[in-house]
């Protein structure tokens, strides 16, 4: 079926990307290396849905007023009652539980493995990036402390994130198109096993 999907939606003359595995590419990727992107990342999703939800628990767990907050939110939703079926409606109220899973992705550095290059200056391996420490607002008073965790930053009326505040999906072509997926996951895990 996923090779019908590709087959029927992907136009032949169109150069998806110009590396696969770290090679460049000069000429548009074939159907085959387009499924196996996908089938990757289907694979993939799975333990890096894992890790995140590892690190919303841990820094839940480090934040005891976060958690009250989060709990208000479910039990305002869900009225006690945990065992019917999620809705969409369910889903798009519980703005506290994403601004969580934003505000640790937000928060948490990247590594890098090997020394690179990166914007014309060369990193030594095990460099700790925090790019996206920036959540940029137009109102100023709530430009606090970067290295707090505080999921509220996203709620701030006038909010302009700066595009690199969500970086554990990364961005550009290659950007996770498992993305949204990944959100209702991690936001359905939060309301329905958390607590
Ligand atoms: C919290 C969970 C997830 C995280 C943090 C995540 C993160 C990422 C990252 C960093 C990439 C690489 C982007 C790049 O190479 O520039 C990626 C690619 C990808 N992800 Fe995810 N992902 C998650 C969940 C998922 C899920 C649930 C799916 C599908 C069910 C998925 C499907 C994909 C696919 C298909 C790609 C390849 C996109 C491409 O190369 O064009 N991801 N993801």
């Amino acid at each position: 079926m996923l090779t019908s999907v590709i087959t029927a939606n992907t136009p032949r003359d169109v150069n998806y990307t110009k590396t696969v595995g770290g090679e460049a590419l000069d000429r548009p990727m074939t159907y085959s290396e387009i499924g196996g992107i996908i089938f990757d990342g289907f694979l993939g999703g799975s333990d890096t849905t894992a890790n995140a939800i590892s690190f919303i628990i841990y820094y839940i767990a480090r934040n005891p007023d976060v958690k009250k907050k989060m709990i208000e939110e479910i039990n305002r939703i869900f009225q006690g009652d945990k065992i019917r079926p999620i809705t969409e409606n369910d889903f798009q109220k519980l703005k506290y539980c994403e601004v969580i899973v934003k505000e640790v992705s937000r928060i948490f550095p990247r590594c890098i493995e090997k020394s690179d290059e990166i914007t014309g200056y060369q990193w030594p391996a095990g460099t700790m990036f925090r790019i996206n420490a920036d959540v940029i607002h137009k109102n100023e008073d709530c430009c606090e402390d970067p290295d707090k965790f505080n999921p509220d930053r996203w709620m701030v009326e006038g909010l302009e994130p700066n595009k690199h505040s969500l970086l554990m999906f990364v961005g550009g072509l290659r950007i996770c198109s498992g993305r949204k997926l990944a959100m209702i996951e991690l936001i359905c895990l939060m309301a329905l096993h958390i607590i």
